[in-house]
C-alpha cells in the first residue's frame, strides 16, 4: 500500500510517517523542502527519538520524496494510484496543495481507477479535512465532482503530539513527546476497510477535535502568548513562573466547563486529561520555542478557532470566559518580526482603530464581546 503524504515537516515525520510505516505503508512526502525532499531520496529512511527518560527510537523505512515546486506532475502521478492521502501543512496552505490533489484526483478517473479513497488533513482546525474538500473541489469540475463523490473521503481528523523544532544535523531525524493521539471521523471515510493501527475511528469527530482544540491548543497557546509578555523563550520555562501556570489553569477551567457542558465530558477524567497536558507543557526532554507555539496569532484568533470559538460559546451558555478574553487581550499584542501574521497584525494596529481590527481578525459582531477584547487588549498597552 502507498500513502501520499503532503508535508515532511515536525508532525508529517515525526508522527504521520511512524503510524503509517508502522501500517507497512510506503510513503512519498510530498514538500517544497529541497534539502528534506533530497535526504528522504537519498536515505530512504528516518529516526524519530521519543523525548523522555528512557530515550526509544524509531526507525522509519520505504520512504521517499516529491518536490512540488519542481515535479507538480509526480504528485499527480502518485496520487493516481495511492491507497491514502494525508496532509500535515498547516491550515493556510491547504488551499495551495489543493489543485495538486484536483490533478490526481482527475489522472485516478482518466485510469479508470474507482478504488475508495481518503484525503486526510491532520491539522490543528476544526473540520479540516471537508474544508479541503471545498478547495479541491474548487479545481474540480461539477461532471468529475459528481463521478468522485461516490468513492473519494474527506474524513476530518484529529492529530496530538507536541513536537517542537527541529535542529538536528541529519535534517530528517526528529525528536517527539511518547503522548500521541490521532482520532479519524469514520463517518466521513470511503475506505473504511482502510484502518490504521495506532489510530481511533469514531463516529463524529467534533468532541474530539473540539476538546483537543480547546484544551492542548487554547492552553499552549495561552502559555505562549504569556510567556512572551513575561520575556520567557520556552515554554518549559515559562511554565515554571506562577503567573503562567495560573493563566493556564484559569483559561483550562473555562474551556474546561464549556467542554463538559456542551459534550457531556466526565469531569474527573476531563480533569486528568487536563492534567496530563500540563505535565506534556513541563516535559524537561522537550524545549519547545515560545514563538511556534505563539505562531501566526491572525489564525489563532480567527472565529472558529481556540479562544473566539470558547468565549462565544461560553458567552452564549452564561459561563465565565474572562480569562480567555484576557489571554486575547495578550494576542493582540504579540509581536514577532519573524512572523509574518505578528507583523500584519502589529501593522493594522498601528493604522487603524482598535475596534475594526478586532472584528477583522475574529470575525465578531458580538458588540459587547468586542468591547470586553478592546479593554483587554487596553488594560495590556500599558505593559
Ligand atoms: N508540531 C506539532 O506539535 C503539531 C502537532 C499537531 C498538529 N500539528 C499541525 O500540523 C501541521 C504542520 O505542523 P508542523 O509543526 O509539522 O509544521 P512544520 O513547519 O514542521 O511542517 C510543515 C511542512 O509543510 C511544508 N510546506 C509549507 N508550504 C508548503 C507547500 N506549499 N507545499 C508543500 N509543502 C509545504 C514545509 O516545508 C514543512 O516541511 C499544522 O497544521 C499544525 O498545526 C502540529
Ligand atoms: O500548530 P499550531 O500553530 O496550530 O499550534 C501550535 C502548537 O500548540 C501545536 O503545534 C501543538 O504542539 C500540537 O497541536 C500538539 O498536538
Amino acid at each position: 500500500m502507498k500513502a501520499v503524504h503532503f508535508g515532511a515537516g515536525n508532525i508529517g515525520r515525526g508522527f504521520i510517517g511512524e503510524i503509517l510505516f508502522k501500517n507497512n505503508i510506503e510513503i512519498v512526502f510530498v514538500d517544497i523542502n529541497k534539502t528534506i525532499i533530497d535526504a528522504l531520496n537519498e536515505k530512504g529512511e528516518y529516526d524519530i527519538a521519543l523525548a523522555a527518560p528512557e530515550a526509544e527510537t524509531i526507525h522509519v523505512e520505504n520512504v521517499r520524496g516529491v518536490n512540488n515546486e519542481t515535479e507538480a506532475e509526480k504528485v499527480a502521478e502518485e496520487i493516481a494510484d495511492a491507497d491514502i492521502v494525508t496532509t500535515a501543512i498547516g491550515p493556510n496552505i491547504l488551499k495551495f496543495i489543493a489543485p495538486l490533489i484536483a490533478n490526481g484526483l482527475r489522472q485516478r478517473l482518466e485510469n479508470g481507477n474507482h478504488q475508495p479513497l481518503d484525503v486526510i488533513a491532520c491539522e490543528n482546525m476544526i473540520g479540516g479535512s471537508q474544508q479541503l474538500k471545498t478547495y479541491v473541489y474548487d479545481s474540480l469540475t461539477a461532471e468529475e465532482i459528481e463521478q468522485l463523490e461516490a468513492f473519494i473521503g474527506f474524513p476530518n481528523a484529529a492529530v496530538d503530539r507536541i513536537i517542537p523544532m527541529q535542529s538536528h544535523d541529519d535534517p530528517l531525524f526528529v525528536s517527539v513527546e511518547p503522548f500521541s493521539e490521532w482520532v479519524i471521523d469514520e463517518s466521513q471515510m470511503k475506505n473504511v476497510d482502510l484502518k490504521l493501527e495506532g489510530v481511533e475511528y469514531e463516529p463524529s469527530l467534533e468532541p474530539f477535535i473540539e476538546r483537543k482544540l480547546l484544551s492542548v491548543n487554547t492552553g499552549h497557546a495561552t502559555v505562549a502568548y504569556t510567556a512572551k509578555m513575561y520575556g520567557y523563550k520556552t515554554i518549559k520555562d515559562a511554565i515554571t513562573d506562577e503567573r503562567v501556570l495560573s493563566q493556564l489553569q484559569n483559561v483550562l477551567q473555562e474551556t474546561g466547563q464549556l467542554l463538559i457542558t456542551k459534550w457531556d465530558f466526565d469531569p474527573a477524567v476531563h480533569a486528568d486529561y487536563q492534567a496530563t497536558i500540563i505535565n506534556r507543557f513541563k516535559n524537561p526532554y522537550i524545549s519547545d520555542d515560545v514563538v511556534r507555539v505563539g505562531r501566526t496569532p491572525i489564525r489563532k484568533l480567527g472565529y472558529n478557532e481556540r479562544f473566539i470559538l470558547p468565549i462565544r460559546e461560553l458567552a452564549e451558555r452564561k459561563l465565565s470566559y474572562h480569562y480567555l478574553v484576557d489571554t486575547v487581550g495578550m494576542i493582540f499584542h504579540y509581536d514577532d518580526p519573524a512572523d509574518n501574521e505578528s507583523v500584519q497584525l502589529q501593522q493594522m494596529l498601528q493604522t487603524q482603530p482598535l475596534e475594526d481590527v478586532i472584528k477583522e481578525v475574529t470575525g465578531l459582531e458580538d458588540a459587547t464581546l468586542i468591547n470586553e477584547i478592546k479593554a483587554s487588549v487596553e488594560k495590556y498597552n500599558t505593559l
